[in-house]
């Protein structure tokens, strides 16, 4: 009998260019992420992503990502882009994430930026909370702290993810096709998430290392899938 093994969802982050989102999606990404945090590199104004995503195609699921943004700032981004889903990737309280995005009707993923003392009891306890908190939560999404908030091109311990809760996490912070093999065979994670790592500058994509980065996690998968026959 064929063995189906899980495929490790992908999405690329800090999309600003029609051609970086175009390449994205034909090489196999799951989900495509856009910045709505003016201080990034990487921002891209609600205007200028609604335009990039009347041209995805069914299947590929839009992540805006939010960085201590009020309520009314969230909902007009949401108006203008009909993005599918929120990532609060700031100092959100779980209460300002559960109530914003109910109040848009949308999904969500809280970004935890991993710091050295983050324990994973800590990551166990923003799990289990966020579960009980909101029926729109959808998982963790596993980032490396810096005071910038976020696309820092830099990995933190991943030893430090509980193994239970690894099915609902993204995986993120400095991956590339360097290190998405390993990650994803040590962590196993529903997901990936990666921006500098496919770039040659900040908010600019570069199609040969997002195509070498969807390999080597496709390579992760192939590996679990050849273990898996063998365990048949
Ligand atoms: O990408 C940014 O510039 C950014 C700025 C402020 C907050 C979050 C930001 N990105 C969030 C993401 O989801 C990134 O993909 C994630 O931080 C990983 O980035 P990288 O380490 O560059 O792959």
């Amino acid at each position: 009998m064929t063995t189906i093994t899980s495929r490790t969802r992908i999405k690329i982050c800090g999309l600003t260019r029609l051609e970086d989102l175009q390449d994205a999606i034909t090489l196999g990404a799951d989900a495509v992420g856009f910045v709505f945090y003016a201080k990034s590199p990487r921002y891209i104004q609600p205007a200028a992503a609604a335009q990039l995503i009347a041209q995805i195609p069914p299947f590929v699921s839009t992540v805006g990502l939010f960085v201590n943004a009020s309520a009314d700032e969230v909902h007009e981004v949401v108006a203008q882009t009909s993005i599918a889903m929120l990532q609060f990737h700031g100092d959100e309280t779980m209460e300002q994430c559960a109530s914003i995005a109910a109040a848009v009707n949308r999904p969500f993923m809280r970004a935890i930026r991993v710091k050295p003392d983050t324990s994973p009891a800590d990551l166990l306890k923003y799990d289990s909370d966020y579960r009980a908190a909101s029926r729109l939560f959808t998982g963790l999404l596993l980032d490396t702290y810096v005071d910038s908030y976020g696309g820092s091109g830099k990995v933190f311990d991943w030893s430090l993810i509980p193994e239970n809760i690894a099915p609902r996490v993204v995986l993120s912070g400095g991956l590339s096709a360097q290190n998405a093999t390993d990650a994803v065979l040590r962590v196993r994670p529903y997901a990936v998430d990666v921006s500098s790592g496919v770039e040659h500058d900040k908010g600019i994509k570069d199609k040969a290392k997002i195509h070498a980065f969807i390999a080597a996690v496709r390579l992760a998968d192939s590996a679990d899938h050849a273990h898996a026959k063998q365990t048949d």
